[in-house]
This record gives C-alpha cells, structure tokens and sequence, in this order.
C-alpha cells in the first residue's frame, strides 16, 4: 500500500535538453530500509537524487514522500552531497560543521542555543564522532570528516538520509566505519545510498536497484552468494557490468 511507503516513485522520465537519462524509473521504498543504488558512469544516479531533493524539476511522472508530494516533505530529508566543497583548511571545528545542518543562517550570526548544540552532540554520537567535537575539520581523516557530513545531514532529524557516493576517495577501513554507521542509522530512518563500491555495500544493504537509463531491482541475496562463489579477485567495473546483464 502507498500509504506506508516512505518514498514511492511511479513512472518516471527525466531529460537534459534532448538527453533522455531516466526512463519509467518504478522504486518503492519502506521505512528501515537500507537501499543503493549501482549504475555505470552516466546512468542517472545523480540526476534521480536531484529529482527527489527538488533540485532538478519533476518533467514527468509522479514521487511522493509518506503518500504527500514530495515538495512538501523535503524537510524530512537529509542530504550528503559528492565531492562536498568543504574547505578542510578553514579553521572550524567539528562542532560548527554540524550545525550548519540548520537552514538559519541568523541563527547562526547570533550564536547557537544550548538544545541545538545538544542535538549536534548527538548527531556525532550516532557517527561515532562525539569525542572530536572541538577538533579542527582539518585534523580529520577523509572518513572521519566524511562522518561529521553525515553527522550534518541528521542534524535536523531526517527520517530519509539520501548520499550520493560517500566514500570516494576514502580507505577500505573508513568505508566499512561509514557503512556500518549508515546500518546502524538504517534502524531507525531509510537510507539510500548511490554506490560504486559493490563488494561492502553489499554487505550492508537490504536492497539494491541498478540504474543505467532504467531501473532494475536485484535480489541481493542472491547476489551475494552467486559473488562469494567467484574465486578469482574481481574488479569492480566487472561486477558492475556482471549487474548490469543479470536478470535477478
Ligand atoms: N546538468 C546537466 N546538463 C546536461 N546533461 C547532464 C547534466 N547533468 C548530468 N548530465 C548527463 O546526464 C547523464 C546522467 O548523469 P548523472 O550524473 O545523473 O549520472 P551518474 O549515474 O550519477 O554518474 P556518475 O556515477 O559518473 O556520478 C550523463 O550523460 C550526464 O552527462
């Protein structure tokens, strides 16, 4: 039923100019899920997050959030963007960075209340972070800091997290802290995250779609055991490709 859908996208089609890069995308999502979204260089991940944040224009087909326009439910949503433009050798600390997850930038000229400090504190507790409050950003690791931007998304209580490759660029160590921080998170809001690293999301995902042009759903179990019977190292472009022709 729509209703306990947390995000139920029907019918789909997006365009750049005359570039169709969507075609009749179906996806629906329920609360607690932890669902990614794979897809070769190109294929609309991208441009199907900005769809659902609002940035790009809906051209045709119908997203509702909680079974209300998605418009009007944009709050509920928390954002991590690619390549966030964090200048790391500014001088700010950890603390700061999460609380310009508020939308008030006067707020923010006058000093922040002691509940929005709180809520920030917690927001780096549930990323494993708190103990970092008053470091400089600059003093981070890339997966620490890449934590203290999901620590900024939550720091309005989304019940939807939306990141768009968070780990680019970032060692298999803080790839694995930052998606079993996403699992833990997925218990109490629905997380969706666009992925190139197949092999660890796998691990940690309840569902997955592949985008290239159209969406198709994979049955991640067995996917997973049809890739722990490869013997042979594979890269991730294989797999991607191996996604791609499946029919699961
Ligand atoms: N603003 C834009 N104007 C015109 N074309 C665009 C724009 N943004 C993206 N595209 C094109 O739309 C297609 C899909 O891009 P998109 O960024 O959504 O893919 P993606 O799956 O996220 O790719 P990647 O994994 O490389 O980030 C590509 O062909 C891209 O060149």
């Amino acid at each position: 039923m729509t209703s306990t859908n947390v995000l139920t996208i029907n019918n789909l089609f997006f365009k750049y100019e005359k570039e169709v890069v969507l075609e009749n995308i179906n996806l629906e999502i329920k609360k607690n899920e932890f669902l990614t979204i794979l897809g070769p260089n190109g294929g609309g991940k991208s441009t199907l997050l900005k769809i659902i944040l609002g940035i790009n224009p809906l051209q045709k087909g119908k997203i509702e959030i909680f079974g209300n326009p998605y418009l009007n439910e944009l709050q509920n949503i928390g954002y991590v963007p690619q390549n966030t433009n964090i200048n790391i050798d500014f001088p700010i600390k950890v603390l700061e960075v999460v609380m310009m997850g508020q939308n008030s930038f006067k707020k923010r000229l006058f000093g922040y209340k002691k509940d929005e400090k709180r809520n920030a504190l917690d927001a780096l507790e549930k990323v494993g972070m708190k103990d970092f409050f008053n470091y400089k950003i600059s003093n981070l690791s890339g997966g620490q800091r890449q934590r203290v931007l999901i620590a900024r998304a939550l720091f309005s209580n989304p019940s939807i997290l939306l990141l768009d490759e968070p780990t680019s660029n970032i060692d298999l160590q803080g790839c694995e802290q930052i998606y079993s921080v996403l699992k833990e998170l997925s218990q109490e809001i629905t997380i969706i995250v666009v992925s190139h690293d197949i092999s660890i999301v796998l691990k940690y995902a309840t569902k997955a779609v592949y985008i290239n042009k159209k969406l198709t759903f994979h049955d991640l179990s067995r996917m997973k055991s049809e890739f722990q019977n490869i013997n042979s190292h594979i890269c991730e472009i294989e797999l991607l490709e191996m996604l791609g022709k499946c029919k699961c």
